[in-house]
């Protein structure tokens, strides 16, 4: 290893990956990880989330087609599948350091900390220096502060569970929670959600929110509503969780409550980075309080969506900057938002919200689209869409939507605001036919 280095990067996520590998061929590059090189999305994210689903959805569409050419819905096998997920992400640790290492990038697993701006100490006490520094150290699980949170398990738990309890309790109905009591719910397992409001994922349009709820009740989750979890217990078979309205016994507790900026151990003051209690504080050139260090990703205070997706964007950007291939402040494109499930909700570009806030400004359409010929095929009772259309110019300029496939639709409009396409640009497309994509015209 050497002991000097035009650029360090704490973090090896998609944020930190992305801007070491926008910075090779012009600039010595270590990345240092202390965990799981690859990040949260690939080892325990985004992705093992999704090849659960995969059979979740299998599963889920045989359902919907019972009495139209199909019999019988099949049992999702967790341990087959816990396996299936493990195939691909027990890859991915060693897979991302022999890409950054093969790339000609240098790694180093372990802890280290800022001496000062420029200098960094590994756990072997020796020196590394940069001219320039990039914290992507990401988030982890909130812990919290109650007697028994020891008890409590994590997405990362659930996401590597070998066998699958019988019955299952969330803490919090955010993002995680929803996305993970779904696939517990249709592996088998009885769900119980308990949230401390009676407004859940408040980022999405409420009325279609509700109906997603109503979808997992129906699917047999069950809800509790403005509770506060005040104690949890070890019990001879499981758990007990103790709220201020009621008792609730379980074989197993997770509690995704949102997730704080990874920030221990290492010195930050040292090297002059200011941070606040939501991560590290940046300005519009993601320039820390320290004007050598950046920071992107997760780790940001920053009012945009903690995604994937948005990290190597950030990731990216600073490298760009790094090697004089852009001055500018960063600008963010649309960011489409999905909750995956067997429901999906995904929203992009204007709110729902902020459309309903200034009718004078935004004109909004709210589609039952469950007779269209997209959702009718399939069976699909819950899907809506909502289109926020400029009121003077009368573009497309947000959607909020709601049904099994909600993604596909998502990223054609987010493509749609991105290259601002206008009406007339849409209608003379010709769109593979019968598909989502097709459905554009009709929504424009
Ligand atoms: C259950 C779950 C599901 C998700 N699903 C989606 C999804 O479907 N779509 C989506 O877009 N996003 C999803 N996300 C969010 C997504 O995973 C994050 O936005 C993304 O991983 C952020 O990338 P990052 O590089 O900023 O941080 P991370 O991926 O968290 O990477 C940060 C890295 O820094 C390392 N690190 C921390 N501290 C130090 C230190 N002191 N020294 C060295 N290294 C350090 C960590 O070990 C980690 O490897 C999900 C998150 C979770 C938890
Ligand atoms: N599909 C995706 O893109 C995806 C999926 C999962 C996670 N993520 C990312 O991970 C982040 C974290 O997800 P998350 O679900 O942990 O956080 P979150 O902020 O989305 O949701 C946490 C929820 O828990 C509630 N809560 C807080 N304290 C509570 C308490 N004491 N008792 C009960 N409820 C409580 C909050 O009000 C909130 O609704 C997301 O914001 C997102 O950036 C993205």
């Amino acid at each position: 290893m050497k002991t000097q280095y035009d650029v360090i990067v704490f973090g090896a996520g998609p944020a930190g990956t992305a801007a070491a590998y926008g910075l090779i061929g012009q600039k010595s590059v270590l990345v240092i990880e202390n965990d799981l090189f690859g990040g949260t999305c690939p080892n325990r994210g985004c992705d093992p989330k999704k090849m659960l689903y995969s059979a979740v959805e299998a599963k889920d569409r045989v359902a919907r087609m019972q009495g139209s050419g199909l019999t019988d819905v099949p049992q999702i096998d967790w341990p087959q599948l816990m396996a299936f997920k493990r195939a691909y992400t027990s890859q991915i640790p060693s897979g991302t350091q022999k890409g950054l290492t093969a790339a000609g990038i240098e790694t180093y697993h372990g802890q280290a900390e800022f001496v000062d701006e420029h200098r960094v100490k590994l756990a072997d006490q020796s020196i590394v220096s940069a001219d320039h520094i990039i914290l992507a150290t990401g988030r982890k699980p909130r812990q919290l502060n109650l007697p028994g949170s020891d008890l409590l398990k994590t997405s990362t738990d659930f996401l590597d569970l070998s066998t699958l309890p019988a019955h299952i309790t969330f803490i919090g109905a955010g993002l995680v929670t929803m996305e993970l009591a779904n696939i517990a719910n249709q592996a088998g397992a009885d769900v119980d959600i308990v949230h401390h409001n009676e407004q859940p994922l408040k980022a999405f349009a409420q009325p279609l929110v509700e109906i997603l709820i109503q979808q997992m009740i129906d699917e047999g989750v069950t809800f509790h509503f403005d509770q506060t979890v005040k104690a949890v217990a070890k019990t001879e078979s499981g758990y007990e969780l103790t709220t201020d309205k009621e008792t609730l016994a379980s074989d197993y507790v997770v509690a995704a409550v949102g997730r704080d900026a990874s920030l221990e151990g290492l010195q930050l003051a040292k090297a002059g980075v200011r941070t606040s209690k939501k991560g590290i504080i940046v300005d519009d050139h993601l320039q820390t309080s320290a004007t050598s260090i950046y920071a992107v990703g997760d780790v940001l205070d920053k009012p945009q969506p903690k995604l994937t997706p948005v990290s190597s964007y950030e990731g990216r950007y600073v490298a760009q900057l790094l090697t004089g291939q852009t001055t500018q402040p960063i600008q963010y494109p649309a960011i489409p938002h999905i909750l995956f499930g067997t429901t999906e909700i995904g929203q992009v570009g204007v709110s729902y919200q902020e459309a309903s806030a200034h009718p004078d400004r935004f004109d909004i359409s709210s589609l039952d689209v469950t007779h269209w010929y997209t959702y009718n095929r399939v069976k699909d009772e819950a899907a809506r869409v909502i289109v926020i259309r400029s009121a003077k110019s009368h573009q497309v300029i947000g959607a909020t939507v709601l049904s099994s496939m909600a993604e596909h639709l998502l990223n054609a409009l987010t493509a749609v605001l991105d290259l601002k396409l206008t009406n007339q640009q849409i209608q003379q497309t010709i769109f593979a036919y019968p598909s989502i994509a097709s459905d554009l015209q009709y929504l424009i």
